[in-house]
């Protein structure tokens, strides 16, 4: 099983989630203080926090300064600098490219700086170039990425093109929006279920937001039994203690009690917007934001295939006093590799329940809590189904269904090499730094 991949033992595992509550605590992302005393490519990191404050305070000496990368295409980081109090000024742009010591890919991750994260930057006179070498037309003025802080959340998955790396997709939010809608595309509850185990893994609060609800009223796409189906899965999360909103973007007056409380629960937060592609979360971001040009098709295709409008992540302000990340719609997702106790914890309505064996994956175990309660009715069979899925490494593609059967998983590895074709194309990989 390909799931103990990465075990990382109980200790570590401890120590890392305490570490992680512990920098959440002290240090807010957007709105909170700032993070002054890490620097994830630090040459020594085991600096005292005041050594790393006078390594800091060098730096800013030689003219470095602080900004939040906003959108990354190819070779170019667009950087919006930060305030006093951390806060990114999306007025105040920067183009910067790379320092190249970081192509070296140390850390295992596809990319050196994402959408989100902070960084310190150099600026200079140098004229940017394309990835074709074209200079780039733009009257930013320019700098160099030289340093990225240690980041206090992340959504990522396996990357697409070499799993043994981590592509990290959304970093430092304090929320995650995971987009979904209710038909076209249909909901695909297995991809709801690999974010809300990255949020759980981060500790990121999360919100399920099902939009396209117009279309629960077409009898011809909302058939008795999707309905029964659709309501029943509601429930399931809402018990779990998940919040669900259910919205029509395209219809906002007629639920503006729903954009209303969204835009309440947005408020001072950076939220990173997650989903299938051509679920709605540029025109839900539009809600936000009315005067905001996200290029969202017009009309409204009920037959809609996925076409990408949405090429590269990228960092929003809005006018409720939040940012946002929105995100281009994934068309696959590979989780990262976790053991049982750490993929059961992510299942919050697991944890009640003991099982014998402490390292039980729940599956084929003697006298297994979690199988118990599947079978009494306290876990529903969807998630475990679903659990069982994620640890079994099956991964989510785009058209496919939620099922975790057998022939799924025997499928898997004549999918991979199409799919590793497939995704070499998709627009999602443009934003590689090579
Ligand atoms: N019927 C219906 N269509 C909607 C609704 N919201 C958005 N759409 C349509 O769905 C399509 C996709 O919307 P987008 O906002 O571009 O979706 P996206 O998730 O940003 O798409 P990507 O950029 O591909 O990730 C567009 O044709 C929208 O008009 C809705 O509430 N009801
Ligand atoms: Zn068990």
């Amino acid at each position: 099983m390909a799931r103990l991949k990465n075990f990382v033992d109980q200790d570590e595992r401890r120590n890392n989630f305490k570490k992680i509550e512990k920098i959440k605590k002290e240090k807010r992302s957007v709105r909170g203080r700032i993070i002054d005393d890490w620097i994830i490519d630090s040459p020594n990191s085991d600096l005292t926090k005041k050594e790393m404050q006078e390594k800091l305070d060098e730096l800013y000496k030689k003219g470095l300064r602080r900004g939040r990368v906003i959108e990354v295409q190819k070779r170019n980081v667009f950087i919006a600098e930060e305030n006093e109090k951390g806060l990114p000024e999306t007025e105040n742009l920067w183009l910067c490219s790379v320092a190249k010591r970081h192509f070296q890919r140390a850390h295992k991750e596809r990319n050196f700086v994402v959408v989100g994260d902070r960084i310190l930057f150099e600026p200079n006179a140098e004229l940017q170039f394309d990835s074709d070498g074209q200079p780039i037309d733009t009257d930013l003025p320019h700098g160099v990425v030289q340093h990225s802080f240690l980041r206090t959340s992340k959504i990522s998955r396996k990357d697409p093109m070499h799993p043994e790396w981590e592509h990290v997709m959304l970093a430092n939010i304090d929320l995650v929006a995971i987009v979904a809608s209710v038909l076209n595309p249909e909901v695909r509850w297995g991809l709801i279920d690999r974010f809300l185990v990255q949020a759980e893994i981060e500790k990121i609060p999360a919100v399920i937001i099902l939009n396209k609800v117009d279309l629960l009223e077409n009898e011809k796409l909302a058939s008795k039994d999707f309905l029964e189906t659709y309501k029943k899965r509601i429930a399931i999360y809402k018990s779990i203690g998940y919040e669900i909103v259910e919205i029509c973007a395209l219809k906002p007056k007629k639920n503006m009690d729903n954009v209303k409380y969204l835009r309440k629960l947005f408020k001072g937060k950076l939220i990173g917007f997650a989903g299938h592609s051509g679920v709605g979360k540029s025109s839900l971001l539009n809600l936000m934001k009315p005067e905001f040009e996200q290029i969202v098709d017009e009309n409204p295709d009920i037959f809609y295939k996925g076409r990408h409008t949405t090429t590269y992540n990228s960092l929003l302000q809005l006018d409720i006093g939040a940012y946002a990340i929105d995100t281009p719609g994934i068309r696959s997702f590979d989780i990262n590799n976790y053991d049982p106790i750490t993929l059961s914890y992510c299942f919050p309505e697991f944890r009640p329940f003991k099982c014998k064996y402490r390292e039980c994956a729940h599956d084929h175990e003697p006298q297994c809590g979690i199988k118990q309660a599947v079978a009494d009715g306290k876990i529903s069979k969807e998630r475990y189904r679903s659990y069982m899925g994620i640890l079994k490494g099956v991964s989510f593609r785009e058209g496919e269904g939620d099922s975790t059967d057998a022939t799924m998983i025997a499928d898997l590895k004549a999918r991979e090499q199409k799919r590793d074709e497939d995704l070499a194309k998709e627009e999602f990989l443009n934003n590689e730094i090579k």
